[in-house]
């Protein structure tokens, strides 16, 4: 044993940027030491769309081995692409204050959702951003696109008009400068625990990174999270979802999108934070039972199981 906290990461650059403010505040707060392990992930080198990677969580599954393995003792993931599933032996050990929760709209021109021309090519690998694109532009032409941010942002003015991002994401890696236009949560909400980094380590090891727990984002992703979980959904399902806290009141939101964007169903639900045991855990089961009987299961694709269209949850698509 040394005092040395190792914390294990993916060695993409947004993987990279996450773990390293992650570390500094860590090292910040615990006054303890911290090394940088980087671990290899199937989702990091498949060059497949998204559509075609299978199995749930593969950028997750191969940090939580290495925790499990030994071989270090923290691992940072992003929320979103964390399955809604408890890892057997692990404790998501602490939810950091949570970045921006919206997606970016990064356009060539400074243009606008609203100000592109009708047939434009914008990219995405997300079923969700896909039916929103669909529901708010059905004249654009969405393009399956997948690969890190910088390859992403390099095809706009090139052979794309326009791609769909995690402002979070952007920001992390200083790229806020391409972002022309920020997709506000009410009409376009994002993915559940998007803009959230969740901190994972091995049960009985949670006080090691305690002091980075922020309640209220683990509330609000929680209630997010919740959804996802009680309709069965991956995390590549198109299902938005935004929950708040403003004056002790817990407000979630979801919509769960037909493929083609035409059909949505939404629903809300509030509770005060302080009159319940679990708060998230509460208004999740209202919003996704009121969902389920306006008949979310028949109207998308869900579930992992027999469903026709990509339901993996590999978390690329965002
Ligand atoms: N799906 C991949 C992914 N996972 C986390 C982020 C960055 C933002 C975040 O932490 O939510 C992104 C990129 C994106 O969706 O644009």
């Amino acid at each position: 044993m040394t005092d040395q906290l190792r914390i294990g990461t993916r060695a993409s650059a947004l993987a990279l940027a996450q773990t390293g403010s992650m570390a500094d505040a860590i090292a910040a707060k615990t006054g303890r030491e911290v090394e940088i392990v980087r671990i290899t992930t199937e989702g990091d080198t498949s060059t497949e769309s998204l559509k075609n990677v299978g199995g749930t969580g593969i950028f997750a599954s191969a940090l939580r081995h290495a925790l499990l393995a030994g071989e270090c003792d923290v691992v940072v993931h992003s929320l979103k692409d964390l399955p809604t599933a408890p890892a057997d032996g692990l404790a998501l050990a602490a939810v950091p204050k949570r970045a921006d929760a919206r997606d970016a709209l990064c356009a060539r021109d400074g243009l606008r959702l609203a100000q592109l021309p009708g047939g434009a090519r914008v990219g995405t690998g997300s079923p969700r951003r896909r039916a929103q694109l669909r529901a708010s532009r059905p004249d654009l032409e969405v393009v399956d696109i997948r690969g890190n941010v910088d390859t992403r942002l390099g095809r706009v003015g090139h052979d794309l008009d326009a791609v769909v991002l995690a402002a979070a994401g952007l920001s992390r890696l200083g790229r806020s400068d391409a972002i022309t236009e920020l997709l506000e949560l009410s009409p376009w909400p994002t993915a559940p625990g998007q803009g959230a980094l969740a901190l994972e380590t091995r049960a009985g090891d949670e006080k090691l990174v305690s002091a980075l727990e922020h309640r209220t984002s683990r509330i609000t992703v929680s209630a997010e999270r919740g959804v996802l979980a009680l309709l069965e959904a991956g995390c590549a399902a198109p299902v938005g979802a935004s929950a708040m806290i403003e004056d002790g009141l817990l407000f979630l939101s979801a919509r769960v999108y037909a493929v083609d964007g035409e059909h949505q169903l939404t629903s809300s639900h509030a509770a005060y934070v302080d009159d319940s045991a679990d708060p998230a855990g509460e208004v999740s089961q209202r919003v996704a039972r009121e969902l389920l009987d306006l008949g979310a299961a028949e109207l998308a694709p869900l579930g992992s199981s027999g469903a026709a269209e990509p339901t993996d949850a590999s978390g690329a698509a965002g």
